[in-house]
Order: structure tokens, then sequence, then C-alpha cells
């Protein structure tokens, strides 16, 4: 089996928490996408399901296979979202964004009563960090915005370079928002938290792809079946994202 087969068994399994009448957040990226391809055979079958796209390349597929969009102005309270993610950690924080479409991925997973991350098992780590993380940031400002990530991740600790995500011809890439993004390569992350909160602290960051206290329960796939995971000692409480 390859690594695509345990997306799509980790996209399936997701169908299962999917119930009629639900307002789904639907995520970005390959196994993402493969969910919204399931989801709207699903569709196709009779489920009475709302999607909210987190990219314009999920709002393209959500078109393609038929599964009804909405908006957060519209619906601005989900009842599940289904995203695929970077890395995973015991605790289920994650980063997220290699595909840049951390912002709205971010709003929406934090609009939805739950959210469910779905992979294949080479996206769990004991640590986060070995990915690069992702930093939205505005275009405005963007080197001195940089140097600012640069100064507070190394007042924690961290080391390794922060770079411009550029496109092969050189061009910074330019998000759905229209920011620009720069990847950290710190290698391990010992405190999560505290680098959200530095990170968010500087003016020119929109948002970073460090995802703490959001992902409710991950299906995570390997050559042994999906497994469910689900957070151990969450250290953001539940309320404070939660509708009543
Ligand atoms: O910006 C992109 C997203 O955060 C993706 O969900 C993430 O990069 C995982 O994508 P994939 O399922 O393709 O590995």
């Amino acid at each position: 089996m390859s690594i695509d087969d345990f997306k799509r068994a980790a996209a399936e399994a997701a169908l299962a928490h999917v119930r009629p009448g639900m307002k789904l957040g639907l995520g970005t990226g390959s196994t993402a996408a493969l969910f919204v391809e399931l989801l709207g055979e699903k569709v196709s079958q009779g489920l009475d399901v709302v999607g909210v796209p987190t990219s314009e390349s999920t709002r393209e597929l959500a078109e393609r296979y038929g599964v009804p969009l909405t908006t957060l102005k519209e619906e601005p309270e989900l009842d599940l979202t289904v995203d695929g993610a970077d890395e995973i950690d015991p605790q289920l924080r994650l980063i997220k964004g290699g595909g840049a479409a951390l912002l709205r991925e971010k709003i929406v997973a934090f609009a939805s009563k739950r959210m469910i991350v779905i992979a294949d098992d080479s996206k769990l780590v004991e640590t986060l960090g070995r990915f690069p993380l992702p930093i939205e940031v505005v275009p405005f400002g963007k080197e001195t915005t940089r140097r600012a990530v640069e100064r507070v991740a190394r007042d924690l600790g961290l080391s390794g370079e922060i770079d411009m995500r550029r496109a092969e011809d050189a061009c910074p890439i330019v998000t759905d928002g229209g920011h620009y993004i720069v990847d950290g390569k710190f290698g391990r992350i010992d405190r999560p938290e505290e680098l959200a909160a530095a990170l968010a602290a500087i003016p020119g960051v929109v948002e970073h792809g460090l995802f703490i206290g959001l992902a409710d329960l991950a299906l995570v796939a390997s050559a042994n079946g999906v497994v469910t995971i689900e957070p151990k000692g969450r250290s953001i409480p539940e309320a404070s994202r939660r509708f009543a």
C-alpha cells in the first residue's frame, strides 16, 4: 500500500463522523482533497451537507465533486472541520500551512465545534518542528517582519533559517489572502504555545501554522489500518472556542 492509500483510508474514516445536515469545514491539501472527493460521492447518493472551503483550490475541487458550498458569512458556526496536517504531536498540536492555506484553515477550524485531522502516519512526531513552520506575513515590511520572527525565535532558544517561500520563478508565493509565507526551519519546537504567542504579537504576522487546542481527533492511517488519536493533556480549554 502506498501513502496515497493511507491518505484515502484516513479520509474514508472521517466520513463516518459526518451526519446529514452538517455544516462542514473543508480542509486543503492532498489528504483533504480525498475527503472532498469521497464526500462528493456521498452527496451524489443523497447526503445533505454544506461545506466552507479553506482555499480557492478546495473550492474548485468541491465544485468539481458536487459538494454544496456556503460561506462563513452565511454560516458563521460550523459543525465539523476535516483537514490534513503537516505534523501532529501526541497532544494533537499541529503544524499546518505546507500548502499556504493556514489562515483560512485556522479561521474555519476555529469556527467549528469539532476538528478532525486526517493523515498518514508519516505526519506523527513526538516534537513539532521537523517540518518548517509556515508563517503568513503581509507584504508591507516583509523583511522587517521576517527579522522580527528570527528575533522572537532566538529569544526562545530556536535557531534555523527563516526563508521567504518562493515559486519557481523566484517570486514570493502569494496566499489566497494576498499575503506571503515565511518558513521557519527550527528543527524542534519544545514550547509551541510560547512560540505561538510570540509570533502572534509581531505586527506584520497575519497568522502562523501552529494549531494548538483546535484538533479534537486525528485519524491516522498506516499499513496497520486507521487509528484514532485523541489529544493527551490538551493545554487550551475546549470552552475557549466552543459555541453553546
Ligand atoms: O496549507 C496546507 C494545509 O495545511 C495542508 O492541510 C497540509 O499541508 C497537509 O497537506 P497534505 O495532506 O497534502 O500533506
